[in-house]
């Protein structure tokens, strides 16, 4: 199972300019959660200063022991090789077969002999279904096709925890459906943590075990699908249905004289999406039965409406009739 990722009081500024405060939040091991959040809110920051690569100014992020923002290098260093990252543009070397792209992390981090390192691309190449085409190069493929493989490099060193950055953009909804059901057969199979940076609505209402959002240099809420399914939060509600009234703007965000001029007011969230279920023939995911003990422990922490949501009915209360 994959491990969990602990975040503390994060803060990160570059400058003047703080990009968040204060963020703390759980990715629990083996669970897929997505980070939501309109255009600059400092997503991607935030996936980097969980693998260390940026350093906040406050707060932790610890990993199977090892803090990322304030441990030794050489200490981080390690720790990052439980991570796999699969980035926006695949990130691939242009001169160099899909094959060869995705052997490249073995090469440079193991001493594997080249049989081993075969059998170990061909499996991933064939779980990211790009089989037939190892022997291409990135410019010769589809965007789509170009995520898989970056998705397939990610997974070479058997990642316990995998950071996707916008694994929609520049794809069609097709292509998204496709690449939603995709990592959640991942998660079937491979039982790592994960953690989707996106903008794609579709993902976030079908992919993610749990949610987040950050807005106005904050978290605005981490939890359970249910909880921002259920949210009357007005950012939330507003970043979930893609609408233009509420408090996100143009440029980010809209000032509180405006808001009021709209007099907004969200509408309710209607019935909660199904979430994917794995691919027929992969059996069921272990990640659901322990996120439903883990969200039903959670108890009055959680709204009414994500408790229904959840299937966890009211909450008794203590010292009256049973
Ligand atoms: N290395 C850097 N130096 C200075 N500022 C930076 C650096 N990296 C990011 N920023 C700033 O931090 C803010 C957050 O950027 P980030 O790319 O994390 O946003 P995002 O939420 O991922 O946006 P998008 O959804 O558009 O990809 C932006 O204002 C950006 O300009």
């Amino acid at each position: 199972m994959g491990i969990e990722v602990t975040v503390e009081g994060l803060t990160k500024s570059f400058g003047e300019q703080t990009v968040w405060r204060d963020v703390s939040l759980t990715l629990p091991a083996g669970e897929v959660s997505v980070m939501l959040g309109p255009s600059g809110t400092g997503k991607t920051v935030f996936l980097k200063s969980v693998i260390g690569l940026l350093k906040p100014e406050r707060g932790r992020v610890v990993v199977d022991g090892v803090d990322m923002v304030n441990s030794p290098e050489r200490d981080v260093y390690e720790a990052r090789k439980l991570f796999g990252l699969m980035f926006q543009d695949g990130a691939l070397f242009g001169s160099m077969t899909l094959f060869d792209n995705i052997a490249f992390p073995l090469r440079e981090h193991t001493r594997k002999k080249e049989s081993e390192i075969r059998r170990i691309v061909m499996e991933r190449i064939e779980m990211v279904g790009l089989v037939g085409a190892e022997g291409k190069l990135p410019g010769e493929i589809s965007g789509g096709m170009r995520k898989r493989a970056g998705l397939a490099r990610a997974l070479v060193l058997d990642p316990q925890i995998i950071l996707c950055d916008e694994p929609d953009s520049g794809l069609d909804p097709v292509r998204t459906s496709y690449l939603s059901q995709l990592l959640i057969d991942l998660n079937t199979q491979i039982d790592a943590t994960m953690l989707i940076v996106t903008h794609n609505l579709d993902i976030a209402a079908t992919v993610p075990d749990n949610m987040g959002m950050l807005f106005r240099r904050e978290l605005v809420a981490f939890g359970p699908r249910e909880l921002l399914l259920t949210s009357q939060e007005p950012v939330v509600r507003q970043f979930l249905t893609g609408r233009r009234a509420g408090p996100i703007g143009m440029s980010e965000e809209k000032d509180e004289a405006q808001l009021a001029l709209e007099g907004h007011v969200p509408e309710p969230p209607g019935p909660l999406p199904p979430q994917l279920e794995p691919s027929p023939g992969l059996g069921p995911r272990a990640a659901v039965q322990r996120r439903r003990a883990r969200v039903l422990a959670m108890g009055d922490r959680l709204p009414p409406a994500a408790r229904a949501a959840v299937g966890a009915g009211p909450i008794p209360r203590q010292g009256g009739p049973a």
